[in-house]
Formats: structure tokens, sequence, C-alpha cells
């Protein structure tokens, strides 16, 4: 572990050299994993200007802020000048996408400067999202759009602030030409961190391939950096895929949890490190219905709310596939093993949801009819579509105070509400702990805010349409206490009018 200071950019000027800082990256995945990538320069933005700047993690990453909103920053983040430590590479994946296998995807518009450590020692990617054309980029530009870029940072920030794992974005920078997107919007660079991009579909890559050496390279180099207790194994394909499986599991119910739609569950977007990726369509339900898609590519439902955990099992399986290769499947017993951990995935599911359910109810112990409490609770969310955020939040307020306001919500399900809540409270009564405790419990998981679609696309369109960050950055603020009652907040805890959620349903985010 490093020391947790921050370490300084800055360096002792050099007479007549000018301002000299660096960006100390060490950079273990192009030394260690050729073949797995092609080194590629991103393009030079022509006019580069800063649109938002992420302090907290650049003191995170050991950078001072202040160094790096610099010019020359500015210069090494929008491709018109590359640090002299970054050795920027797009990686090549494949991917499951809707089902259908793509053995070609690949960072078709992103590029990996480089890594650093932060300051608790973890190893994390650098990236440009939006950098121009790769080798990978197929018919696409190469770039993204202002908008899209904005929502990825507040989504990444509003997660983390959630607690729940999540690439963040250290920048959105605007590079000064337009895009090729309906409305002709102004092109920008996401300046993404994450634990790293190794994805399902990297494995996918070289399973399809059938380069059996690559993937066993790459199976060493993603245990060593996700999973080094298992690094010293001379058998790592199980436990590593029981490693992802419990990640996947966990991170799939810290989103229900709080009711987010990732949207696009492909498998190029399932992170080996069990951090939330690729925020293209994703939203947060309000109306509860385990239906509930955002996105308008998703017609079938596949990745509607209810169906991320089923989702993620199917993943899940196409990575065990792309082991196939690197065990001995002509042996049974291994072929069982791996089916039972991918299996097993729907077990960790469950006792991950579970506890998080017992939790948004404010209870701690554990009695084995807390399930099906929870389940009712659900139901009649579900039979009235009450808002899912709101009603956990005024469930938890209603543990020490008056529940006049949860009763509000739930129009002619009130008297099924009343006898649902005289069974939670007997066996809240059965905690062993005070009612304080009781609510804390519930109010640390159960957001008095989180980023409602219709107040995220109003802000995106001033800043986007109108040059107006004032929305945005009040927005991202109020994101980022998400579990603090905050009076002056509470216009934002409103779900959309029926017309408003009609309008804002479906988008498809890129
Ligand atoms: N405008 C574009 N130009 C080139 N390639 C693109 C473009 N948009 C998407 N792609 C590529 O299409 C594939 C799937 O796109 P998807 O939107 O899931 O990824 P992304 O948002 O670009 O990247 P990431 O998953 O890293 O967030 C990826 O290989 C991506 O690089």
């Amino acid at each position: 572990m490093r020391a947790s200071t921050p370490k300084a950019v800055s360096e002792p000027k050099t007479p007549g050299t000018g301002p000299a800082f660096r960006l100390p990256f060490d950079n273990s995945f192009f030394r260690d994993m050729q073949g797995f990538y092609v080194p590629w320069k991103p393009e030079p933005s022509p006019a580069p200007a800063w649109v938002q700047f992420n302090d907290a993690l650049a003191l995170e990453l050991g950078l001072e802020p202040a160094t790096l909103k610099s010019a020359t920053g500015l210069a090494w983040l929008s491709g018109v000048e590359m640090p002299a430590e970054a050795a920027p590479l797009a990686q090549a994946y494949a991917g499951h996408q809707f089902g259908q296998f793509s053995p070609h995807l690949g960072d078709g518009r992103a590029l990996l400067l480089g890594e650093l450590i932060d300051t608790a020692g973890q190893r994390r990617d650098l990236a440009l999202k939006g950098s121009g054309r790769t080798p990978f980029s197929r018919r696409g530009d190469g770039k993204a759009a202002l908008g899209p870029a904005l929502r990825e940072y507040l989504m990444g920030e509003a997660m983390h602030a959630l607690g729940i794992p999540t690439t963040r974005a250290l920048a959105v920078i605007r590079t000064g030409e337009r895009v090729n997107r309906e409305g002709s919007p102004p092109g920008a660079i996401l300046v993404r961190v994450a634990a790293s991009h190794l994805r399902v579909g990297t494995f996918e890559f070289f399973a399809a391939r059938e380069e059996e050496v690559m993937l066993r390279r790459l199976l060493d180099y993603a245990v060593a950096r996700h999973d080094p207790a298992l690094a010293k194994l001379s058998d790592k394909p199980i436990p590593m895929l029981e490693a992802v499986c419990e990640r996947q599991a966990q991170l799939i119910a810290r989103w229900m949890g709080v009711g987010f739609i990732h949207g696009v569950m492909n498998t190029d977007n399932m992170s080996i490190s069990g951090e939330t990726i690729d925020y293209g369509p994703c939203a947060f339900m309000e109306g509860f219905d385990p239906a509930t898609v955002f996105s308008s590519i998703d017609r079938q439902g596949r990745y509607a709310y209810g169906q991320q955990p089923a989702m993620a099992q199917w993943n899940l399986a196409r990575l065990a596939e792309a082991l196939l290769p690197v065990l001995d499947a002509r042996d049974i017993d291994v072929v069982e093993r791996v089916e039972q951990v991918v299996a097993g995935f729907a077990v960790r599911f469950d006792r991950h949801w579970t506890g998080q359910l017992r939790a948004k109810l404010g209870l701690a112990a554990e009695e084995p009819d807390d399930r099906a409490l929870a389940d009712d609770f659900l139901q009649l969310l579900q039979r009235e579509k009450v808002d899912f955020t709101l009603a956990f939040r005024l469930l938890s307020d209603a543990i020490t105070g008056p529940d006049a306001a949860l009763h509000d919500l739930f129009g002619r399900e009130r008297p099924a509400l009343s006898d649902w809540l005289a069974r939670w409270r007997q066996r809240m009564a059965r905690e062993g702990r005070t009612l304080q405790d009781c609510a804390a419990t519930a109010w640390s998981v159960n957001p008095f805010v989180i980023p409602r679609n219709h107040q995220v696309e109003a802000a995106l369109s001033s800043a986007v349409d109108e040059a107006d960050l004032g929305p945005f950055e009040r927005l991202l603020a109020v994101l980022g206490r998400p579990y603090e009652t905050v009076e002056s907040a509470r216009p934002f805890t409103l779900p959309a009018s029926p017309e408003v959620a009609a309008a804002h349903r479906t988008f498809c985010g890129t």
C-alpha cells in the first residue's frame, strides 16, 4: 500500500524547462499484454475546453487538481499532446450484444492512456472516451457527444455517492467540434477512471479465436489485478469465475436496491472488476414495476429492471464458456463444476438481494420470513406503481415518525398497506434494537435523492442547448449526498409527472 497522502504531480522546476509535472503512469497492460491491444494515439481536439473537472477524484488519484487543470493538463487529456509516460492503446474485445455475438468490438472510440496507482494503492485505468477513430471503429466516427458524456459523468458520481462500485469520470472536455448526431451536438471527451477495462468480452475475443495461450495470459493478468489472493493457485479459472460471479451478484443487488436499470447489459459492458461500466441508456426506475425498460433499443425488455439478475447470469455463462479452452473440457467433473458456479450465481444474488431488502426494511437480524415480508411490500408498490425511492425513504422515516406521507402514496392500496405495516412493526419489535437503530439501517440504504431521469435530461439540455451548466452542477451537488435528508434538495426528490415521464421514457445515450 502506498502512503495515504496524495502524491504530488508537481516536481521541482528545472530551470529553463517550464513547469515540470507528470502523470506518473505505470502501464502494466501496455507492458505485459502485447497482442491484446493496438498502440494508438488520440485525435487532437481542435479547440479543447474543460466542461467538468472532478477535483475529489483527482486527489484520490494522487494528482493535484490545480496543476492538472492547467493548459498542459488540458492538452494531455484532449489528445493535443501526450504526457511523457502515457502509452495510449486501444484494447481488443468482443461481446454478446442483445444475445448476438460480435467477435470484433474493441475500443472503437476510446483509448487507455495509462494506469495510475491511487492514494489507496489501487491500480486505476485512465482512459479517454470519444477521442477519435481507432482500428476498432468499424463504421463509427470514434466520437462522443457532450450530452452523453455529461450523463456518464453524472451517473458515475451518483452511483459512487450511493456506495455502488462504478467507473467514474475525471473530466469532460469539449473538443471544439460538432459531431454527426441528431442536432449536430458539440463533441466531447470523457476522461474515465476504472479499476480496469477488462470485460467479459475481453475473454470472449480470445476464446473465439481459440487463442489458448493468450487466454491464459489474460486470466493471469486479470487475477493478478482483481483477485491477487488467487494468483498462487495452479488452477485459476474456476476460482476466478466464482470471484466474478460474487462481485456481479453483489453489484446487481446494489443496483436493484436503488432502482437502477443499466439498460445495456451486454457482455462487453460487464466488467471483471465488478464496477458498473458504460452509462448509455441507463436510468433509475420511478414507479415500481420490474418490467421497466428505459432504452429505445431494448424493444423486448431484455434488460428490464427485473431481468437484470437473469441477464447477469447469462453473461456469466458466456464468461464460463470463454474460459473452457483453459479448462480441461474433456473432464466431465470440470464442466460440471463450471455449470455449478454459473448456476450458483442465482443463489449468491438471492442472498445479497435478501440482505438488501432486509436493510431497506430497517432490519439487521435474520428471520426466515423476511423475504416474504419484503416481497409483499414490493407487490403493494407494483399494484399502484408507487415511486420506489420515495416509498422506501418514507418507510424509513415511518420507523421513528408518522406514516401519513407513506399512506398518501398508496391510493387504493392503503388498507393493504396498513395490514402490512402492522406485520412489519411486529417483526421490527423482534430485532432487539432500538427503533433509532433500525431507522439508521434503513436510511443508510434508502436514498433521499437519486438521479431522476427527467431532471437529468433537463440538466443536460441546459448544458448542451443553452451552454448553461448551472442546473447540471446543482444536480451533481445534490446527488453527492444521497442518503441525507437535505431540505433544499427536496425539489430533486420529486418524481416526474406522467406526461413528463412519458416524454423522457425512451432515449438512447450514445
Ligand atoms: N461513435 C463510435 N465510433 C466508433 N466506435 C463506436 C462508437 N460508438 C460505439 N462504438 C463501439 O461500439 C461498441 C459498443 O458500443 P458501446 O456504446 O457499448 O460502448 P462505448 O459506450 O463506446 O464504450 P464503453 O463500453 O467503453 O463505455 C464498442 O466497441 C464501442 O467502442
